[in-house]
């Protein structure tokens, strides 16, 4: 069970500006994702996640999609992925998205009032993303049962002053073009 560890470590890292992007299986689908390594994440976020009476897996695409793919397969809970792509069907909510290097709007359907939903993303950097999510969720009405990302890029995020826990497999920062791994099990 440690396929997560030793595929960052050998993660190759690139700059998109001044960020330090690391290009990871689980990230980036770069390179080749093994199922075995797909497995491990599944059964840690299983494990780890709040999943009682949850009714929706609520992921932003893209590179969320494959991970809740998966947890939805093993859990049977249903799965509504967040789009870049605007739809416009009743009910829809847009959220503004930032990271370290892009920005760009998303929309959420099918997601109500009171639904219990479990977010799953691949990343946590910035912390961009995952705020707009939440905020975009507590809009909603929805019940926000449990935040989990696999990979947190080590350092301050936009959520430390919110009251949103996110749960997390693996810390890292990089350093010298490298990955280092700080917590090998991640935020509770
Ligand atoms: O904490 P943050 O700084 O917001 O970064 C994390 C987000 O960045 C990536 O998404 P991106 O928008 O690059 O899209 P992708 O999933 O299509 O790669 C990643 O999948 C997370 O959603
Ligand atoms: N693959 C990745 N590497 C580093 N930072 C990221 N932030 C979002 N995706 C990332």
């Amino acid at each position: 069970m440690d396929q997560l560890r030793q595929s960052l470590l050998d993660a190759p890292i690139i700059q998109k500006g001044d960020y330090e992007y690391f290009v990871h299986p689980i990230s980036d689908g770069v390179p080749m994702l093994e199922p075995g390594l797909l497995r491990e994440i599944v059964i840690k976020i299983i494990r780890k996640a709040d999943l009682e009476d949850v009714d929706k897996i609520v992921t932003p695409a893209a590179m969320g999609i494959h991970i809740s793919t998966a947890v939805s397969l093993m859990t049977d809970i249903p799965l509504v992925v967040i789009r870049k792509r605007e739809y416009g069907l009743d009910g829809e909510v847009s959220l503004h998205q930032q990271t370290g290097y892009s920005e760009g709007d998303m929309f959420i359907n099918d997601v109500d009032e009171g639904d219990r939903v479990l977010v799953l993303d691949d990343v946590l950097s910035t912390g961009g993303t995952m705020k707009a999510v939440l905020d975009a969720l507590d809009h909603i009405g929805a019940d926000v049962v449990d935040t989990v990302a696999i990979i947190k890029k080590a350092g301050p995020t936009e959520l430390d002053d919110s009251e949103h826990n996110v749960k997390t497999l693996i810390n890292v920062t990089v350093e010298d073009g490298e990955v280092v791994i700080v917590d090998e099990h991640g935020d509770d």
